[in-house]
């Protein structure tokens, strides 16, 4: 092909296409229109437009209205409202601007004269009632065919000169109504002819239209204006090609899907072919000509004009930390076809392709089990029926005379591709791992897969229904520079509130430090929920609480929770919950509770919990729920992981009871004790559920379990910290009440402790190996040795001792502080953390 340089100028050509988005109103065609004139200055200028907005479409429903015996012409009206409106506002703004060399004339006569053929056009489909692609194509050119008349005129009213050329003049094509394909040498001769005519002038050209030998209109496909633009510039030797649209560049995924999609600064031409391929922003056959001449294309932002956009050349980026794209294909249907035996020598993988190519069906993906036992396709859903139908056809029949023996073909839809491109992954490491990890990290099954030959792409068939969760996560994987997980809190109690003001402390810092962003996805407390899948700034949480209308429905809440990345729900409650943990878990959320109940609930249920967790790989973290923040929990797995014997577990668990045993040790009466501890926010509102051990026996059965101790809350012996007689009372002055009609006996019996140099504790104590009839876990109060442990403990102090088989003679200790809101907290978002961080691998 020989380049056609504009005779006059030294300088090549330079292309520039706006799309349906930048011409369609009137502040982005004024940005166009400046764009043009400034380039024109640089050097010679040809432009392609698109229609208006959504014109193209609007086109396509008058067709189908007139077929249908319906009234096309309001479709017809408004479209050229849109076209002269946008001519009338644009020209105001040039004049404001002081842009106006020429007056232009009034064009909306000009589009109510093109438009007429188009009303006669969709009133003869009326009569006939019939729509053939041929004359729809000759409907939707007129779109493309109002904007360059519009174009044109205001870029000479602005003093720019400028022809309008229907590029049907120039762009010879086959017959393939609605999907034409150009016949470049006879486009080049016609080209050749037409532009002699534009002498210096810029030429604007409707994108996306041909039209065959004997004359008949056709269209290159839908966004097939970026098709006409690449032929253009490849015709005229172009020095560049420009495409301007709605957003910065090629973007690392749909924006629409992905809030942190960004645009990629720089991509191969071999990237961008594959992303064509799959319909990202360009028109799938864009690529081939600027490939073949070795054009550049940018792809920028009309109404940003000053952002780089992306760059699409020859050689790319040989930067490895470059982004990778991430493309999900929607309405696909995947066919499955398996052998029962083999096919003789022709693989069946091979039949299937012709079966389909003969039929017509477009083949999005195919991959074969080795040695082609069982293939799979994937097509587009529209297609699914006639292409079971090519493929039962195909293997109905024998082959060399021996029996077909296919199993039944398994259609699954709507499914989707999810495809990652970049020119890096075949220099990377583990790309395929980081790919089905993150899918399985969220729980998505991937029904197929396949990498690309080339290297640089590699694809997953997923379930229609997890496109969003799988786009956002992949794209979070390999394009963020921190791991996202998100959160939904239940509980805006004392832990609760703590943990949100820590997050909203540490957010930033984790960001920066850690590689690991805390997102707040949702707050819930008993009476209402705020969720936000953008994520609540973690200090607005209460306002947004307050403000919100929303009922606390937490089965909806989970499902819009499971769509995020790394969903955690965090259980700040002291609710019994396991049902919700079961739900969380089932669809593939982690779990983080402080709250004891789920983990004490009867031992099926509780079992129930961590066999889902195991089955679906999520994580259930609980350190909190025995000594707050201390590491107990984690403690003891290490220790039973790593197959030591436990021989034995003591604790005081409770820094409630810790603080009124030293204070009754002290000389404090029981009731002003309790009182006291109460107003101090140590007790339950009720103070009765500390004193009665309960939480304490939940707790030492928490640790019980752990050892694979199949026991129930009923076998933990527990005696109370403060006699029962006392415990009764619900009304919290006749408790006190009672409670000081036991001042004078708890008194005498500390006193008697204190003189035989003994200390009051309330203590847990586990024993794996106690006897039948002897309770192996049992709570109460314990009167101390000086030299025991628990002896030294100073308020809300908590410690437990682990002895061991290899921890015998010295057991293994635990100690600090035991409860409290800012501890226990920390604990959660330690729990947090840990999830985040065994992702983070990256
Ligand atoms: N990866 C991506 N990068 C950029 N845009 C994308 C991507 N995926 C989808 N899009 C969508 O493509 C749109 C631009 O295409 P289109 O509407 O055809 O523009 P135009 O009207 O300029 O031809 C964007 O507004 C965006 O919503
Ligand atoms: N107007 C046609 C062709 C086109 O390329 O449009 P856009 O550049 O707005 O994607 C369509 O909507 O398909």
């Amino acid at each position: 092909m020989t380049p056609q340089h504009d005779p006059g100028q030294a300088r090549p050509f330079r292309v520039m296409k706006f799309g349906g988005s930048s011409v369609g109103a009137a502040d982005r065609l004024f940005q166009a229109l400046d764009l043009i004139a400034r380039e024109r200055q640089a050097g010679p200028v040809a432009v392609v437009v698109s229609a208006m907005a959504d014109t193209t479409d609007r086109l396509i429903a008058a067709v189908d209205a007139a077929a249908a015996g319906l009234a096309a012409d309001p479709h017809v009206d408004a479209i050229e409202a849109l076209v002269v409106g946008v001519a009338r506002d644009l020209t105001d703004r040039l004049q404001r601007a002081g842009l106006l060399v020429h007056v232009p004339e009034d064009l909306s006569p000009a589009i109510a004269e093109l438009m007429r053929p188009l009303r006669q056009l969709l009133l003869g489909v009326g009569l006939v009632r019939e729509r053939t692609l041929q004359t729809r194509d000759l409907a939707l050119s007129f779109g493309e065919r109002a904007s360059v008349l519009v174009v044109r005129a205001l870029l000479v009213a602005r003093g720019v000169d400028a022809v309008a050329v229907d590029a049907r003049d120039w762009t010879v094509t086959d017959d393939r109504f609605g999907q034409a394909t150009p016949d470049l040498g006879a486009s080049a001769l016609q080209l050749g002819d037409l532009s002699a005519a534009w002498s210096g002038a810029v030429s604007v050209h409707t994108g996306f239209l041909g039209r065959t030998r004997d004359g008949r209109t056709t269209t290159l496909g839908r966004n097939g204006s970026d098709y006409t633009a690449a032929l253009l510039a490849q015709i005229l030797g172009a020095a560049e090609l420009q495409i301007w649209t709605d957003v910065s560049g090629v973007m690392t995924a749909d924006p629409d899907l992905v809030l942190e999609a960004y645009p990629v600064a720089h991509l191969s031409q071999a990237e961008a072919l594959e992303l064509g391929d799959l319909g990202m922003i360009l028109h799938p056959r864009t690529m081939a000509p600027l490939i073949e001449a070795r054009i550049p294309l940018r792809v920028r932002n009309t109404a940003r004009p000053a952002d780089p956009g992306t760059l699409i050349d020859v050689v790319g980026t040989r930067d490895e930390r470059h982004p990778v794209c991430v493309v999900s294909t929607e309405d696909l249907a995947l066919l499955d076809l398996e052998t029962r035996r083999r096919l003789g020598h022709e693989r069946i993988g091979e039949r299937a392709l012709r079966a389909l190519a003969n039929a017509g069906v477009p083949v999005w993906v195919g991959t074969a089990a080795p040695r082609d036992r069982a293939f799979a396709v994937a097509v587009a859903r529209q297609d699914a029926a006639r292409a079971e139908a090519a493929l039962s056809a195909e293997f109905g029949r024998t082959t060399e005379g021996e029996p077909v023996e296919l199993a039944p073909i398994r259609v699954r839809q709507p499914v989707t591709l999810l495809t990652l491109v970049g020119e890096a992954m075949g220099r990377t490491p583990n790309v395929a791992g980081r790919f089905f990890g993150a899918l399985g990290q969220i729980g998505v099954l991937v029904r197929a897969s396949a990498q690309g030959a080339g290297e640089r792409s590699i694809s997953a068939v997923i379930d229609g229904e997890d496109t969003a969760t799988a786009v956002r996560t992949v794209h979070a994987a390999f394009n963020l520079a921190a791991q996202e997980v998100n959160l939904l809190v239940l509980g805006k109690g004392t832990v609760g509130r703590e943990l949100l003001a820590q997050i909203a402390a540490q957010q930033q810092a984790l960001a920066s430090n850690q590689d690991v962003f805390i997102k707040l996805a949702g707050v819930v407390d008993s009476k209402r929920a705020v969720f936000d899948p953008a994520g609540i700034p973690a200090a607005q949480w209460d306002v947004r609480l307050q403000e919100s209308h929303v009922p606390p429905d937490i089965p909806a809440l989970l499902e819009r929770l499971r769509r995020l990345p790394v969903p955690i729900l965090v259980d700040c409650t002291a609710e019994d919950t396991s049902a919700v943990y079961e739900a969380a878990l089932a669809c593939g959320i982690h779990v983080v509770g402080a709250n004891k109940r789920p983990l004490a609930a009867a031992w099926p249920i509780r079992q129930g919990l961590m066999d889902m967790a195991r089955k679906r790989h999520r994580r259930w973290e609980y350190e909190t729920t025995v000594g707050a923040s201390l590491p107990v929990i984690d403690t003891l797995k290490g220790l039973v992981r790593t197959g030591d014997a436990i021989l034995r577990i003591e604790g005081s668990f409770s820094g409630t009871l810790g603080y009124l045993a030293g204070e009754l040790s002290r000389g404090v009466p029981l009731s002003h004790a309790v009182r006291d501890a109460r107003a101090r926010g140590y007790t339950e509102p009720h103070p009765r559920d500390d004193l009665s051990g309960l939480d304490v026996a939940r707790k030492a059965l928490i640790l019980a379990r752990e050892l694979g101790m199949e026991l129930d809350l009923d076998a933990v012996a527990i005696e109370p910290f403060a006699p029962p007689e006392a415990l009764g009372h619900d009304d919290l002055e006749r408790f006190f009440l009672a409670l000081a009609e036991q001042d004078a006996a708890v008194a005498a019996r500390i006193e008697r402790m204190r003189q035989a140099g003994r200390v009051l504790r309330y203590l847990a104590q586990i024993d794996p190996s106690a006897p039948a009839g002897v309770p192996a876990v049992r709570v109460g109060p314990v009167e101390v040795e000086p030299d025991h442990p628990a002896a030294r403990l100073r308020g809300t102090e908590a410690f437990v001792a682990f002895t061991t088989d290899r921890h015998r003679a010295y057991p293994l200790l635990v100690q600090g502080a035991g409860a409290g809101g800012a501890v226990t907290a920390a604990g959660v978002l330690t729990d947090i953390l840990k999830i985040a961080m065994s992702l983070r691998g990256r």
